[in-house]
């Protein structure tokens, strides 16, 4: 965990392993994934348990064997400091909760959609910027080539767990000890840019 802390530092970000309602933002509860515009799928009550469990565990200091490195041209990276197996729950993404309308002239570059609502006003992302985990520091494919995608090796799924959105960052394929983690930042949206990205 000592990158991670490394990271966090250099970032002026606090630990935080769960979503963030902070006055002034928006509450609790407005997370609700009936507002989400094609529905959201409810994660099952085996995965919740998997899900609350990896939590637990994080509490108690027994952490998923992930590495926070840095890279002089990707910048922090997380790497499997195991074999992975497909289908590892490797993270939730976390942060402050916020209405996706405050933070459209936002210039961070880890902000994260939650709900994507029929009714704009009420689409909410996570803002990672404050209070974050390791789930911000994990890179994006390139989507505008084969190599690119060749190396997505994580899936970010939304589900609507307890009646609450929440983002999860979940192994789609084996992933050997030393490879580094990525996922496909335009999974829902397709606004990141991401044709200069190694
Ligand atoms: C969510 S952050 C990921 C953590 C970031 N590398 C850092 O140092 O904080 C997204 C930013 O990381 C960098 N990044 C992510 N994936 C990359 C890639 N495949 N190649 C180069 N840079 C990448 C870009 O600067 C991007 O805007």
């Amino acid at each position: 965990m000592a990158s991670l802390a490394t990271a966090l530092t250099a970032t002026r970000a606090q630990f935080s392993n769960d979503l963030t309602y902070i006055s002034g933002m928006a509450p609790k509860s407005a997370n609700n994934p009936a507002h989400e515009k094609d529905g959201m799928q409810v994660l099952s009550r085996e995965d919740t348990e998997s899900l609350n469990l990896c939590k637990t565990m994080m509490k108690r200091g027994e952490c998923p064997p992930l590495m926070v490195v840095f890279d002089p041209v990707e910048g922090f990276t997380v790497e499997a400091d195991k074999l992975i197996k497909d289908l590892t729950i490797i993270t939730e993404y976390v942060g402050d909760v916020d209405y996706l309308q405050r933070r459209e002239n936002d210039d961070g570059d880890s902000i994260m959609t939650l709900i994507s609502a029929a009714n704009p006003s009420k689409s909410l992302v996570i803002c990672p910027d404050k209070r974050s985990n390791i789930a911000r520091f994990i890179n994006g494919i390139n989507n505008h080539t084969q190599e690119g995608r060749k190396k997505q090796n994580l899936k970010c799924v939304r589900y609507n767990v307890d009646g609450e959105a929440r983002v999860l960052l979940v192994a789609n394929r084996d992933i050997s000890k030393g490879e580094r983690l990525y996922y496909d930042y335009n999974a829902y949206e397709h606004e990141y840019p991401t044709e200069h990205f190694v």
